[in-house]
Parts: C-alpha cells; structure tokens; sequence
C-alpha cells in the first residue's frame, strides 16, 4: 500500500544561490505499510536538483498503482520507483525503510548502520548569496547561536565582492570555525581559481562545486591548491563512479532527496569512502520527514563531517513540530522507533497532514 497527499511550504527566509533563489518547497507526504508497519516518506522535488513536481507526481501515482505481476519483491526498498525520479523514489524508500526500522523496533540510524550509529550530528549554518555586511552578520549570528562550522552561496556576485564576502565572512566567523563556500557551479574559470585560492588563504576548508556540474576535469584541476574541492551537483549529474575514477573531488555532498533515497545515499556515501572521499549529507531545504531522514542517514555513516541538516529554521510552517531541532550547532538524532517515534504520528495516519488540501 502506498499512498501520497500534497504540501506546500514557504520559505520564510529564502535561499540565494547562484543558481537562483528558492523561496517554497511543494512535495508529497507518502504513506506506506510494510512488514505490518506504517512509515512515512517525503517527496519534495527541487526542479534543477531532481525531477519536476508534475513528474514526481506522476511516479508517485505509478508506484500507488495495484500492479499485479509487477508488484515489488518485499525488499525492494523504494518499491521499484525508477531513480530518474529521484524525490518519488526517496519519498517511497523512506517510508518503507522507517516502517521496517519500526518493525525491527530501532531508530532509522541504526536500521541504516552498521554498528551503532553516531547519537548526534553537527550541522554548518547556511548563508545564502547577500550583501558583503549580511553575509558577515548572519555569520557572526550562526557563530553566537553554536554553530562551528558555516557555509556561505557564493557565485551568484562579481568575483570581487564575492571576495569581499569570504574575507567579511572569516572576519566574522574568528579562527576556530570551519567555514565552506557553496558555488553551485556558477563560476567561470577565472573565477574560479581567483575565489578558491582566496578561500585557500582564508583558510576555508572546501569550496563546493565551483564549475558546471558536467565539467569533472574542470573542477579536478582545482584540487590540490590548499582547499579541498567538494561536488555536489556532479554526483546527480554524471554519478559517483565518473567522480572517484576521474578523483574529480575530495569531499561529496550528499542530498537524499536528489539521490533516490536514504539507502541509496548511505550505500553512495560507503562508496566514496572507501576511496578515501569524505561524505557530507544535506537537505534541499525538505520538510521536517525528509530533513529528518537525511539527519539518519548522516549519523549512520562513521565521523560524519558538519553536515548542511539545518536548514528547517528557513521554513515559515513545517510538516511536524522538528523532533531535531538544532542545539549548539548539532542535531541530536532521534532515538525512538524509526525516524521519530511517536513524533511523526499524525502524519502516518490519513488525512493527517497539516496542509492537505
Ligand atoms: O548544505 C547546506 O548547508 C544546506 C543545503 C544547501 O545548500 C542546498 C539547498 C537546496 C539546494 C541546493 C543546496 C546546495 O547545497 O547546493
Ligand atoms: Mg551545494
């Protein structure tokens, strides 16, 4: 049984990029029993990051279809949803696995680990593109709330205030905070290499995805220059296996939702790490079953970096009061039954959706 209702949430603090500007996120809550189990999933496509909304409905309506001989083999764990539709798949792959972690009686993290998974996660603040002085105050905030690690959009500026923003940015952060800067392959080769050895100086720790995410070689020849170069958009774009052949990164940012799933994320980020590739986890500003999912999924992996987790407090409603609210800069990762225990309840239930229309 699968079923999906829709939500519509806004952005009460919109994200700049330089691959432009997301102020709403729409998706579908998704409902599953496995195993004797309700779990519930979220699909909350990002069009440029996965499919589009009307192509994940329509994956969605597929997989609720009664289909017969087709049906999935029970440990299908995204019911045979095609990864060409990456936020359908993930909406089904969650729900099932929180419904077969409920049925196993442990968290979603330990479901997905294998020893015991991390109890909490530390998590980068955000900084959207802005002005050179709202970049720095909205570091020096996340610095004062506990944040010890902070990204920051570049990309979508001239090279020079960009620059500007990274030297306000570190003023702002002092010496002890990690700091990262977030391209979206916005920057042309010059660019580029103006910005990452300015980065380099600043003593930032990556900058991610700094060309196009086709340009493997583009990005691989920023490499080695002091900084570690990490890719994002590249994995959706091109898959991991070209990235580790082509040692095209240091660092892999890992997004369930644009990847197919919380087991497909775990096994890609496995992947990388055996090739010596660290893996951070985010969200593409989900919901709270998504965000909360991707929050498993990190603390499943061993000596999981600062991940980009902390992205609810951009929303103006959520899905369900955050069962992982940011303290100190980490998440603690729910301990109850899949991903929430009891938390996500209402949502499992039909017509339990605060927005359903
Ligand atoms: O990683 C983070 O800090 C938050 C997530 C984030 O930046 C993001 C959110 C939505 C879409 C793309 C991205 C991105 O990492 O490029
Ligand atoms: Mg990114």
């Amino acid at each position: 049984m699968i079923r999906y209702d829709p939500f519509s949430l806004r952005l009460s603090s919109p994200l700049g990029t330089a691959a432009g500007r997301i102020t709403d996120r729409k998706g579908f809550v998704v409902r599953v029993e496995a195993d004797g189990h309700r779990g519930v999933g979220e699909a909350a496509p990002l069009p440029g990051w996965t499919e589009s909304y009307d192509d994940c409905e329509a994956a969605l309506a597929d997989a609720a279809a009664p289909n017969g001989d087709d049906a999935p083999a029970p440990d299908d764990p995204a019911a045979g949803v095609d990864v060409a539709t990456p936020a359908a798949r993930h909406g089904v792959e969650l729900a099932r696995a929180d419904a077969l972690a409920r049925a196993a009686d442990e968290s979603l993290a330990a479901w997905l680990a294998d020893g015991s998974p991390a109890g909490s996660v530390p998590v980068n603040a955000t900084v959207g593109d802005a002005s050179i002085e709202a970049s720095a105050a909205a570091t020096r905030e996340a610095v004062d709330a506990g944040y010890e690690a902070v990204k920051v959009k570049i990309g979508a500026r001239k090279v020079g205030e960009d620059e500007e923003r990274l030297r306000a940015v570190r003023e702002a952060a002092g010496d002890g905070v990690e700091l990262r800067a977030d391209a979206n392959g916005g920057l042309d080769a010059s660019a580029a290499e103006r910005l990452v050895g300015v980065a380099a100086d600043l003593d930032f720790a990556y900058v991610e995805q700094p060309r196009p995410a086709s340009d493997l070689a583009g990005n691989a020849a920023l490499r080695d220059r002091g900084i570690d170069i990490a890719l994002d958009e590249s994995i959706a774009a091109v898959g991991i296996d070209a990235v580790l052949e082509r040692d095209a990164a240091d660092v892999v940012v890992c997004k369930p939702m644009a990847l197919g799933g919380p087991v497909r994320t775990r096994d890609l980020a496995r992947r990388a790490a055996a090739d010596g590739v660290e893996g951070v986890v985010t969200t593409t500003i989900d919901g709270a079953v998504a965000r909360t999912g991707a929050l498993h999924v990190a603390a499943a992996l061993p000596d999981v970096p600062a991940c980009g987790l902390a992205t609810g407090e951009r929303l103006e409603s959520d899905l369900a009061a955050d069962p992982a609210p940011v303290e100190d800069g980490r998440m603690v990762v729910p301990s109850g039954p899949g991903l929430a225990g009891a938390a996500f309840d209402p949502l499992r239930r039909e017509g339990g959706l605060p927005d359903s229309e």
